[in-house]
């Protein structure tokens, strides 16, 4: 054990320097050149709001990481592994106090997260792209737009050729096994040969012979000279050889953190007894466990005093070597760098990543049942069915009333038609679109606007099938204006749904978003005028009547349909009470040019969930972070 009371008293000797890379000339460098990277931290803290408490998740922790080396992140569950992991990548920044130098120089946020990636356990994919497409919009958005299409094959075949993805490259995400996914994530990331990678549990759900396969490709990826760091939960005595580093967690603090192969002398120094034939993960995960022991706090406070302090590992007789490594890194920081073949991270401009994100939104949306055909299709049959149930009468004075409920029938339709969907495939996309974003591949606006492009045809075919269908069907007035009145206010009805939809899906999850959206707008049909009418409703109604979107969507519908001079309606019967549009107008309250104004209203509604659709957006990335 070291003298507790002087922070540079650590015998560097048993690490060796070598060992650790620090001050070799990078042997092991080829892909990322000469280069070495190092990523210290110390006396940082992690608390979080929960309940209007703050608790603390990671508690004055220190470590490094450097280039070349492959480190495991142990603990027992809850230890703060994931956190540490989030916190050290710059994805958590709320909350988080303490120092972090990568190469010598205070770490700037934004600039790290260019020069890292963090792959999370759950790495979000789109199901319906195949690992080309995937890894082709992956170059498109991070590679600057320069870049040669020939460039561009080549860097995807060779991360495909690394990792061994060949045969499924033309496979559909959702067909890939989960070792296959976990590759292509990294894949992904791989594009812009990023210096430091974080892995959150790269093997978690796999086999044996597949976590050994990720691991390999991990420390492949180290020996090229990055700094990889992987959580791993109980790694077997084979994948452990792996790794050179680890680093200890116990109830957010860090027990040990440094050469794998001083883990096990420095906790027997510490008092803990370790087995025969035991793997050193479980021994590490047995010492990390232990409650309330001295032992462990001993080596809590050494692993501090060994990284915290001004001369971390690094003792006076290395001056030299660390003048040198100084040197090296001062003029190989990241940033400044012409030597590397990193390729930084260069978003494309916001006209392209509009391109790119609106033209991969349509591509899974082709190949989306439920987005496309289904929606189609259902859209369709209903329309006949209605126009079969409703056939021929839009003339009829007599039928005047079935006509208005054959109306209602079409704006419920078209608003739950339109919103249902939107919600159901908010959570992949957001998913995917937190992940992306924080990753720097795209703003935020142009995220939006590929929303609001790629969705349009969709709002624009089915609203049209359905209302024509419906119109011609029914006989509704022949008269083009009248028709492409109707036509109007239900494509204004689905984008109000839509919105709605994609408001609510990206704020709350699927369940509640699934219930909210009815649940918040059926209340509102009572208000539509169909129910009752506006002038029998009590006073307290009335402002609900004026914020019901049914209400104006009803009323424009009436409107082209019987308003504007409509000439009297055919009666076949003796006596038809509605057989004059101004008087059933005047019957709901709906008398007057009333058209443009409602169109005015439902466009208002649409710009409100335009909006909380944006806000919603920007309140995932700040939970997130
Ligand atoms: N945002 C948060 N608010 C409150 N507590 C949190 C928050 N995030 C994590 N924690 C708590 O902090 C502790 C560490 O969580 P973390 O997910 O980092 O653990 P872990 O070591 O990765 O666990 P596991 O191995 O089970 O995934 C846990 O007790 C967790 O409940």
């Amino acid at each position: 054990m070291p003298d507790k009371d002087n922070k540079c008293t650590i015998d560097v000797s048993t690490e060796g320097i070598d060992e650790t890379g620090a001050c070799s000339s990078s042997s092991q460098g080829n892909l990322l050149g000469q280069q070495q990277f190092k990523l210290h931290f110390s006396n940082v803290f992690y608390v979080s709001k929960q309940n209007k408490t703050l608790v603390t998740i990671l508690n004055d922790i220190c470590g490094e990481f450097t280039s070349g080396r492959l480190t495991a992140i142990l603990g027992p569950s809850g230890a703060g592994k994931t956190s540490i992991l989030n916190v050290l990548s710059g994805f958590k920044a709320t909350g988080v106090k303490g120092k972090f130098i990568f190469n010598e120089k205070e770490r700037h946020l934004l600039a790290f997260r260019k020069a890292s990636c963090y792959i999370p356990q759950d790495f979000a994919l789109l199901d319906l792209l195949t690992v080309q497409e995937t890894m082709c919009d992956s170059v498109d958005l991070k590679l600057p737009s320069e870049t040669r299409a020939e460039e561009k094959l080549k860097i995807i075949d060779d991360i495909i050729q690394i990792l061994n993805m060949e045969k499924c490259r033309h496979r559909l995400v959702r067909n890939l096994s989960g070792g296959e996914r976990k590759r292509l994530s990294m894949a992904i990331e791989l594009v812009t040969n990023p210096p430091v990678m974080f892995f959150d549990e790269p093997t978690s759900g796999l086999d044996s012979v597949a976590s050994l396969q990720i691991i390999n490709y991990l420390k492949r990826l180290a020996l090229d000279g990055r700094i990889i760091v992987c959580v791993i939960h109980q790694p077997s005595s084979k994948l452990m050889k792996l790794f050179d580093d680890v680093l200890v967690m116990s109830r957010g603090k860090v027990v040990y953190a440094g050469p794998k192969a001083d883990m096990v002398p420095t906790f027997e120094s510490a008092g803990f007894a370790f087995p025969d034939f035991y793997n050193p993960a479980d021994f590490a995960l047995e010492v990390s466990s232990e409650e309330h022991n001295e032992r462990l706090q001993d080596l809590i406070e050494w692993n501090k005093k060994r990284h915290c302090g001004e001369c971390t590992i690094l003792s006076a007789d290395m001056d030299s070597c660390v003048n040198e490594r100084t040197k090296i890194l001062n003029i190989l920081t990241y940033e400044g760098s012409k030597l590397s073949v990193v390729r930084p991270k260069a978003p494309a401009g916001f006209c392209r990543q509009l391109i790119i994100l609106t033209r991969r939104s349509l591509r899974t949306m082709t190949r989306n049942l439920i987005a496309v055909q289904l929606r189609v299709i259902i859209h369709v049959i209903v329309a006949v069915l209605v126009g079969a149930v409703f056939w021929d009468i839009g003339n009829d004075g007599a039928r005047t009333l079935t006509n208005i409920s054959c109306i209602f029938f079409i704006i419920m339709f078209i608003f739950f038609g339109n919103a249902m969907p939107s919600i159901l495939l908010c959570p992949q996309d957001t998913a995917v679109f937190t992940r992306e974003y924080l990753n720097g591949w795209y703003s935020l606006s142009a995220y939006y606007a590929s929303k609001l492009t790629s969705d349009l045809p969709m709002l624009l075919i089915c609203p049209t099938l359905f209302t024509t269908i419906i119109y011609i069907m029914t006989s509704q007035p022949d008269v083009f204006a009248r028709f492409a009145m109707c036509w109007g206010v239900s494509l204004i009805l689905a984008i109000v749904g839509h919105f709605m939809g994609l408001a609510f899906g990206s704020t709350f999850d699927l369940q509640t978003a699934i219930l909210l959206v009815p649940g918040l707008s059926i209340p509102f049909m009572i208000f539509s005028g169909f129910f009752i009418r506006i002038h029998e409703l009590s006073a307290i109604f009335r402002p609900l009547c004026d914020i019901s979107f049914y209400r104006y969507t009803m009323e424009a519908l009436m409107q082209a349909i019987y308003g504007y001079d409509r000439p009297d309606l055919e009666c076949h019967v003796e006596f038809c009470y509605f057989k004059s549009p101004s008087k059933l107008l005047k019957e709901l309250d709906m008398l007057g040019d009333l058209y443009g104004h409602d169109v005015i209203v439902l466009l208002i509604w649409i710009l409100l969930f335009k909006l909380l659709f944006f806000l919603s957006l920007v309140l995932r990335i700040k939970r997130a972070q």
